[in-house]
């Protein structure tokens, strides 16, 4: 079990480590609200700051977010040794994301914070401006989608089997 927990836990580390680096490249090469095209306006690279959580909520709430965090970050460890256990693969994987994510948002938060976003999406047919996000976001929403996703598809396998018995 101990070696099958190891493996997630590099995977949250692999996350950490390219979220990291994205990061420290934006501070470095780009100036604080530079913004670089990749395509078009619909997607480009903007060196941003967030001082509060998704959407730029609770702003200056650096001490509640990194509590938060450590709270979430303790839960997710423990329902990680919980699906290793049970041999999830699925959701010991959505698991290792979240884990990773959080603790790339924790990082910047505990060092400077504030945490460094550069994924800039406009959608000009609606004028709408998504939120500028960075990796450990990414891999915080896909961990949370699939989280979902494994339990619908468990309720969905109960239901199966009580409508077999
Ligand atoms: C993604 C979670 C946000 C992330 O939470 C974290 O760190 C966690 C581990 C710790 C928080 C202190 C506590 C959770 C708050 C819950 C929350 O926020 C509800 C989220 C809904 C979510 C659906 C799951 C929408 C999606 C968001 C965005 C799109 O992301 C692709 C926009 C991201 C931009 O606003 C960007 O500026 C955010 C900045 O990078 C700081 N990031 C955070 O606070």
């Amino acid at each position: 079990m101990r070696n099958k927990m190891g493996i997630y836990l590099l995977i949250s580390l692999l996350v950490i480590i390219i979220d990291a680096a994205t990061k420290w490249w934006i501070k470095s090469e780009m100036n604080y609200g530079e913004s670089i095209q990749v395509i078009g306006d619909f997607f480009r690279i903007t060196s941003h700051r967030n001082l509060g959580a998704a959407f730029g909520i609770l702003q200056n709430q650096r001490l509640f977010f990194i509590i938060i965090t450590i709270v979430i970050v303790i839960g997710i460890v423990w329902f990680l040794r919980k699906s290793v256990q049970e041999q999830n693969k699925f959701l010991s994987f959505a698991l290792s994301l979240l884990l990773g994510g959080a603790i790339g948002n924790f990082i910047d938060r505990a060092t400077t914070g504030e945490v460094v976003d550069f994924f800039d999406f406009y959608f000009a047919f609606i004028d709408y401006h998504f939120p500028i996000f960075n990796i450990a976001d990414c891999a915080i929403v896909i961990g949370v989608c699939m989280l979902i996703l494994d339990n619908l598809l468990l309720w969905r396998k109960e239901k199966k089997e009580s409508v077999m018995k």
